[in-house]
């Protein structure tokens, strides 16, 4: 084959095969940094062997002892890869496409303009047998020393521009990599060479600095490790890559040393091509599937972001400790940690805390000391304090221990630094790895704490990457759901306002009393009048009713007014659920046939046949026994049933109301009550309000009874005093108005004069009276200074009290007394808690 052929099928192949490498980029531009270095590798020692082959040919050709160059020449094509490969890493952080293509192109630019230098007749000398090198071997080396210090000025002026410690690490040993890289090549092509050692120079420096590169590569992946874990971590790649290397570099020298004549074949270029194509195609699938073989990448940080995001979107509310939950599992999975710890200071200046695995118990006091640290007074803190000490901090890295240097930042703030570093340090005692702050727009909301992982390994840098990434969706999604919740309280404790306003309203308006059946009902409050007309609204349709309400509210007397409304003329049949023995239930609702059991010795209608087209009424539904839950569905669904002992199933006419005082959503959840009776009685839902929330119908009520029992027990007790009635105002009535009846009951049958006073009322209604007189000289106490106690502790103390009175309030039932003082429960219990450590 002619001269001039081979440069044209060499420069054919060149160029096909950096034509293919720009179009897969541009089509395919995800490649990952491993396909990328490969690539950049490959790519190099395929030019180090083609120079390699053409300068042994040229050799042959021209009788010249320059064989050796073209190993120089190829070295410096080596030096030319890896070098640009590492001036690649300059671009800026972008979209990820844009870049990868900016890298290619410019590799392939610079490639394509060594191409032609390289068989060039030019690139080789033949003066005599001791020069070996032509001019433009000095214009290729030229480029290389350009590239090599391109790439390292671009280095130092990146490792100048970031201030995050892990990236100038990472930028310094790849500069020390470079560095070393530059001397191992120059000491086996220059140095050896300059000594008479020709012999090593074919091998050595080749397989030096491929070996080098990937270890670059290597570097500049993990940079965060320390070498020995370094070792552990990409020894497999990192054996691969040689192992690919080697493995194409003994092959091809293997075919050429069988070509004595060094004459390049089609045959030859094909296999040139041929891996040339494989090495494109092992950055872009082979190397993926290698990757997801051997180190699986678990959920990915994409996946993790857009699950929580959607979750958020599209999914019902979630409490805090949900999202947390939602938020933190997977990193848990995919970071394969031991544990995890988070707390978060939410809407009232309270703290949600939420782990997985042992978390020392310190760690809870810890991290909610730093929280209410940053909380400060307006929430906002000073720039450098969030850029400084509420960046992610890898708690082993002496790099990322904040504020090292003093500034008059530090000396200003002198006590929130010290805090940070007391944090760091202690964490750092406690186990704790990673701190990531969540921040957003320099307000902390609480603050990450990640454990060691399971396999003992460090966080590598990636993963660094992808905390630091996850930080500010995290942060967003747990400060709106902060934020959703203050919105929430803001409304509730509106809506409780605007009920207190009406009630004020109210106390001027007329009262009732509306007759049902032989009772009366009695009341002046909007609230009573809302939910009367809600019952009259309903009360025509034959739908079940469910009557939700305290004990004493009055729900047997709504029942009453619903059947009135609507089959005054029926039956209306109540069933008290809770005073039923088991063992009746079943006979007292369908009945019996005679002979149906051996006491049955006539028919016995059930409560069913008895309401006839009337109203069955179930009062406390929330205890009935589960085994009669299933026969009471059946009879809903199928409005059928069949007497004990009868063979004909009967229709059930009348109009099902049911009544209770518990919770029966709790009930369901600890699977004492059957959730799909309550989805089928809870059609119409009545809701009614404890009289503490409607006070304006106490003194009607009072009246009312008066009235009504001093008639009955023949009394002659025609008025209240108004400390008595101030008394029964504030009262909080926990049996509502059946209480009032009772208490009223007793004041009458000892009351002597013809009118109620403050000593005819029942100790147990003086309470709050007691406690209002007593109380305001115990807090001015406790509240002066001169008390003792910082302000935190008095506001504290406040606190507590506020709570224990709530408590009172509620006969001891913390979730009612978080809801009356518009707070979380979780927050109470935690008041409560920190109190008594
Ligand atoms: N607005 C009212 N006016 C007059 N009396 C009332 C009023 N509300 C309730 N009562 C009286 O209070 C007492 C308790 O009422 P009722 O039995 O209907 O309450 P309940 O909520 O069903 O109680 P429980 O949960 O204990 O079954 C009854 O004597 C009833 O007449």
């Amino acid at each position: 084959m002619e001269l001039n052929q081979v440069r044209i099928l060499i420069g054919i192949t060149i160029l096909t095969g950096l034509a293919i490498l720009c179009v897969i980029t541009l089509l395919k531009p995800d490649l990952g940094k491993v396909g990328r270095a490969f690539l950049a590798l490959v790519v190099s020692l395929f030019a180090w062997y083609f120079l390699h082959t053409l300068s042994f040919y040229l050799s042959r050709f021209w009788s010249s002892p320059s064989y050796t160059v073209g190993s120089l020449a190829g070295v410096a094509v080596i030096l030319v890869g890896t070098t640009l490969y590492s001036f690649c890493e300059y671009f800026p952080e972008g979209t990820e496409d844009k870049n990868t293509r900016k890298r290619i192109l410019f590799m392939a630019f610079v490639a394509i303009c060594l191409a032609p230098l390289t068989f060039s007749k030019l690139w080789i000398s033949n003066r005599g047998a001791g020069a070996t090198v032509g001019p433009f071997f000095y214009m290729t080396s030229g480029w290389v020393v350009f590239a090599a210090i391109g790439g390292v000025v671009l280095q130092i002026r990146k490792f100048q521009k970031t201030k995050d410690p892990r990236k100038r690490n990472r930028i310094l040993r790849l500069l020390t990599a470079i560095l070393v890289h530059v001397t191992i090549t120059v000491f086996f092509s220059v140095v050896l060479p300059a000594f008479g050692s020709w012999n090593y120079f074919f091998l050595g420096p080749a397989s030096a600095v491929s070996g080098l590169a990937l270890v670059i590569y290597a570097i500049q992946f993990h940079p965060l490790l320390n070498l020995r874990a370094a070792v552990f971590q990409i020894g497999l790649r990192l054996v691969l890559g040689l192992f690919v290397c080697t493995a194409i570099y003994l092959f091809l020298t293997y075919i050429v040393s069988f070509r004595d004549s060094a004459r390049f074949t089609w045959e030859l270029a094909a296999i040139f091509s041929l891996f040339f194509l494989a090495g494109l195609v092992y950055g872009s699938s082979i190397h993926r599937r290698l990757e997801n073989r051997f180190f699986p990448r678990g959920i990915s940080m994409e996946e993790l972001i857009v699950n929580v995001f959607l979750r958020q979107t599209t999914g019902a509310y979630i409490s805090l400790e949900g999202l947390l939950r939602e938020m933190l599992e997977p990193v848990v999975q995919r970071f394969e940690l031991t544990r995890i710890f988070a707390a978060i200071a939410n809407h009232e200046d309270g703290l949600v805390f939420y782990e997985v695995g042992d978390n020392p118990n310190e760690l809870k006091e810890i991290a909610s000391r730093l929280v209410f640290s940053r909380l400060g007074r307006e929430r906002r803190l000073p720039k450098e304090l969030v850029e400084e000490g509420d960046r992610l901090f890898l708690l082993d890295e002496d790099a990322s221990i904040p504020f090292r240097k003093k500034t008059n930042f530090t000396r200003k703030y002198a006590r929130l630094v010290q805090r940070t570093l007391d944090f760091r340090t202690r964490v750092v005692q406690l186990g704790c790895r990673v701190v990531m702050p969540l921040v957003l727009q320099n307000e902390v909301c609480g603050y990450l704490l990640l454990g060691d992982k399971l396999s003992g390994r460090p966080y590598f840098e990636n993963e660094i990457d992808l905390l630091e990434k996850l930080r500010n969706p995290f942060a967003a999604l747990v400060r709106n759901h902060i934020y959703y919740e203050r919105i929430q309280f803001l409304k509730n404790r509106a809506e409780a306002e605007l009920r207190d306003l009406k009630s004020i309203g109210s106390s001027n308006r007329e009262i009732i009393h509306q007759t049902i059946g032989n009772r009366i009902l009695v009341y002046r409050s909007s609230l009573m009048e809302e939910t009367l007309n809600h019952a009259k609204r309903i009360a025509p349709l034959s739908r079940p009713v469910f009557i939700n309400g305290e004990t004493g509210t009055g729900k047997e007397l709504i029942a009453l007014l619903i059947h009135e409304q609507s089959r005054a003329s029926e039956n209306f049949v109540p069933i008290n659920c809770a005073a039923l023995p088991p063992s009746l239930w079943e006979d007292e609702i369908f009945g019996h046939v005679k002979g149906a059991f051996t006491d049955a010795k006539t028919n016995r209608s059930g409560a069913v046949e008895r309401a006839g087209k009337g109203s069955l009424f179930f009062d406390e539904i929330g205890e009935m026994p589960l085994s009669m839950q299933a026969k009471m569905l059946r009879l809903l669904q199928e409005r059928q049933f069949a007497p004990i002992g009868g063979r004909e199933s009967v229709r059930a006419e009348c109009r099902f109301i049911f009544a209770t005082n518990r919770n029966l959503e709790e009930a369901i959840r600890r699977g004492e009550f059957r959730e799909d009776l309550y989805y089928r009685i809870n059609v119409f839902r009545i809701e009614l309000v404890p009289l503490r929330d409607r006070q304006e119908d106490i003194e009607p009520l009072i009246k009312y009874m008066l009235a009504a029992f001093s008639a009955e027990m023949n009394s002659p007790v025609a008025f209240i005093a108004p400390q008595a009635m101030r008394a029964f105002l504030d009262y909080s009535w926990p049996g509502n108005i059946r209480e009032l009846e009772n208490i009223l009951l007793r004041a009458l049958s000892t009351a002597k004069g013809p009118g109620l006073s403050l000593e005819d009322v029942p100790e147990i209604a003086k309470e709050t009276t007691k406690v209002r007189s007593t109380q305001s000289s115990a807090w001015e106490k406790e509240l002066s200074p001169s008390g003792g106690g910082s302000f935190h502790e008095i506001m504290d103390a406040c606190a507590l009290r506020v709570i224990r009175s709530a408590l009172d309030r509620s006969g001891g039932n913390k979730t009612q007394a978080a809801k009356l003082l518009g707070i979380r429960r979780s927050s109470l219990e935690y008041r409560l808690k920190e109190r008594k450590s």
